[in-house]
């Protein structure tokens, strides 16, 4: 099997090109960092009917989700690095509808991508009972789920313990990706992530949106204007608008071509 090793901020997959008959399984084998591969999950790519291409995202523990902003950045350099298309402009399937791609290009390899990301559901926020005591989070939904808490720092914040604890909590009957966010201005955010499936990552762009989200609907930052999300992988540039689309740019790089033996 052939995969491709790449990175949207430190958030890495690996990627394939076709239908895996066992992807869950393959995700969990070579996601592993010490027995496997090294990964935060796989995606595989396919053609479409209802889009230019298709792509379905498994988590390091092999649970399907139904999108992956990061992901989707590095399908679209994907496509176009290998010559799959030759067009700026695509659209990509998801569980979570289709998604709007435009290519930024250095020579002839994309560096960045910008995603029309679709509108967010910002819900009311809801006081959760945990282990820290009582912990407010707003649930979002980006096609996947988060659950966002802003936090006065952002290094005091416990992402693994109470990021777990959230994931499982049973508010949210699917799992959750849980954010923690301090807001440093009306346009920059610092935020750190526990996701569902893969535990703590570099980077989320799902998650990147999501936080933008709400810290507009909390009248923190500013609809209609960029937004500078701030992870441990990097910086992405978020823009929610007043339907409630939210737009994400970022980079999407490619480390290395992997062959593995099929087991
Ligand atoms: N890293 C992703 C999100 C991947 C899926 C997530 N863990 C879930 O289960 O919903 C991103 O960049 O959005």
């Amino acid at each position: 099997m052939h995969f491709t090793k790449m990175h949207g901020l430190g958030n890495d997959y690996l990627y394939y090109y076709g239908e895996l008959k066992n992807p869950s399984s393959i995700s969990k084998r070579l996601s592993d960092r010490h027995f496997g591969i090294g990964s935060d999950g796989i995606i595989t790519i396919s053609p479409s009917t209802a889009a230019d291409f298709k792509m379905r995202i498994f988590n390091a523990d092999g649970s399907e989700a139904m999108m992956c902003g990061n992901g989707i950045r590095c399908v679209g350099k994907y496509v176009f690095d290998k010559g799959y298309i030759d067009q700026k402009k695509l659209t990509i399937e998801t569980l979570s509808g289709n998604r709007e791609l435009t290519l930024g290009t250095i020579g002839n390899r994309v560096n960045e991508v910008t995603v029309n990301m679709g509108k967010c559901i910002v819900n009311k926020p809801v006081l959760l009972d945990t282990s820290y005591g009582k912990v407010m989070v707003t649930p979002v939904s980006v096609g996947n789920p988060h659950a966002v808490a802003f936090v006065e720092s952002i290094t005091d914040a416990p992402v693994d313990t109470m990021g777990k604890e959230l994931e499982h909590h049973p508010y949210f009957k699917d799992g959750v990706n849980a954010e923690f966010v301090q807001v440093i201005d009306r346009n920059t955010i610092k935020m750190r992530v526990w996701e569902r499936g893969s535990g703590i990552t570099m980077a989320c762009g799902t998650g990147a949106c999501a936080s933008a989200a709400a810290a507009v609907r909390a009248d923190l930052c500013d609809k209609e204007e960029e937004i500078a999300v701030c992870l441990d992988g990097g910086q992405l540039k978020i823009k929610v608008l007043s339907d409630g689309t939210v737009m994400m740019t970022g980079p999407a790089e490619t480390i290395c071509e992997c062959e593995v033996e099929e087991q």
